[in-house]
C-alpha cells in the first residue's frame, strides 16, 4: 500500500494548504489495549476544494476529522489550518480559533427548534456577540441564495424537510466564512433524494463561493460530489485521489493503489 500524492497538491502549486497535517498519530489506551487510530499521517488539503474522507469502519476517519477540526488532540504530530499550527494553541485559544475559522456540519442537524431558519443561520454571530464585519451581510445573503433557502427563512426547523434543515445547518457553517467547513456524514440522516440535493448545494458553495469543505462519508454516491477523495486504511492514508472516477475510488477502498 502506498499513498498517492496529488499532482496538483496545494503545496506544489505554492499555495498554502487549507489544512495540513504532519506526522499525525493518535493512540487510545495503553499496553495490550493500545489502539493506533492514526499512524503518522501526512496530508495537505487544497483550498477551495471539496474533499471526501473515506475508508472502512475503524480506519480513523472520525479521529482524523476531529484532530483536523481541533475537537481532539493528536498524540503526536501537527495540524495547521490556513497556516496556523492549532496543535500549539492552548485550550482557550483553540476554542476561539474554532469559532472564528472553522465551520461544522453534523449528521444530526443541530438546529435550535424555537428559532427560525434565519435566526439559526445567524446564531454563531449572536453567540459570539460578534459584529458583522464589512461585507458579511452580502456574504450571508449569498449563502442563503446559493443554498436555495430564500423562501424558507421564516420557517422553524419543525416546518422544514430533513434536507432543508441540513441546508440551514450548512448555511450556518458557511455564513461565518470559515477557512474550512467540516461535515461529518452530513447525509447520514437523509433519504437518497434529499442527500443528493444537500450534496449538490454543498458542491455549489465550493464552486460559487470558493469554500473549502472536508466531508467524512461511507457513501460512494456522496463521495462522487467531492473533488478529491482521501482513502484511509488502518490509520494511514492509502490514497489521495484528485477528481477520481467511481472505479478509482472503489479500487482504492478495496486495497489497490491508484
Ligand atoms: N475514544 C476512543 N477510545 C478508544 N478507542 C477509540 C476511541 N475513538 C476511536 N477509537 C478507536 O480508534 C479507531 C479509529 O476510530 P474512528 O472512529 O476514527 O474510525 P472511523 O473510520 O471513523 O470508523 P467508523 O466508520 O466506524 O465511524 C477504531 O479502532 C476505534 O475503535
Amino acid at each position: 500500500m502506498t499513498s498517492t500524492s496529488l499532482p496538483g497538491a496545494a503545496t506544489e502549486r505554492g499555495v498554502m494548504p487549507a489544512a495540513s497535517v504532519r506526522g499525525l498519530s493518535k493512540t487510545y489506551g495503553h499496553g495490550d489495549t493500545t489502539v493506533h487510530a492514526l499512524r503518522s499521517v501526512d496530508l495537505d488539503l487544497a483550498p477551495g476544494r471539496f474533499t471526501a474522507i473515506m475508508g472502512p469502519s475503524g480506519s480513523g476517519k472520525s479521529t482524523l476529522m476531529h484532530c483536523l477540526a481541533g475537537l481532539d488532540r493528536p498524540t503526536e504530530g501537527t495540524v495547521s489550518i490556513a497556516g496556523t499550527d492549532i496543535t500549539a494553541l492552548d485550550d482557550d485559544r483553540l476554542t476561539h480559533f474554532r469559532r472564528d475559522h472553522l465551520g461544522f456540519v453534523f449528521q444530526a442537524f443541530n438546529l435550535l427548534p424555537m428559532l427560525t431558519a434565519r435566526q439559526n443561520i445567524m446564531l454563531p454571530f449572536e453567540l459570539a456577540g460578534r459584529r458583522l464585519e464589512p461585507g458579511a451581510t452580502e456574504r450571508i445573503e449569498q449563502v442563503i441564495d446559493v443554498l436555495g433557502l430564500r423562501d424558507r427563512l421564516d420557517h422553524r426547523p419543525g416546518e422544514l424537510s430533513g434536507g432543508q434543515q441540513q441546508r440551514v445547518a450548512i448555511a450556518r457553517a458557511l455564513a461565518a466564512d470559515a477557512d474550512v467547513v467540516f461535515a461529518d456524514e452530513p447525509t447520514g440522516n437523509l433519504d437518497s433524494t434529499a442527500s443528493s440535493e444537500v450534496l449538490s448545494y454543498l458542491r455549489r458553495s465550493v464552486i460559487e463561493m470558493g469554500h473549502t469543505v472536508v466531508m467524512v462519508t461511507h457513501e460512494l454516491d456522496a463521495a462522487a460530489y467531492a473533488d478529491d477523495v482521501v482513502v484511509l486504511a488502518d490509520g494511514r492514508v492509502r490514497a489521495h485521489l484528485e477528481t477520481p472516477s467511481r472505479d478509482e475510488i472503489v479500487h482504492a477502498l478495496e486495497g489497490g493503489d491508484r
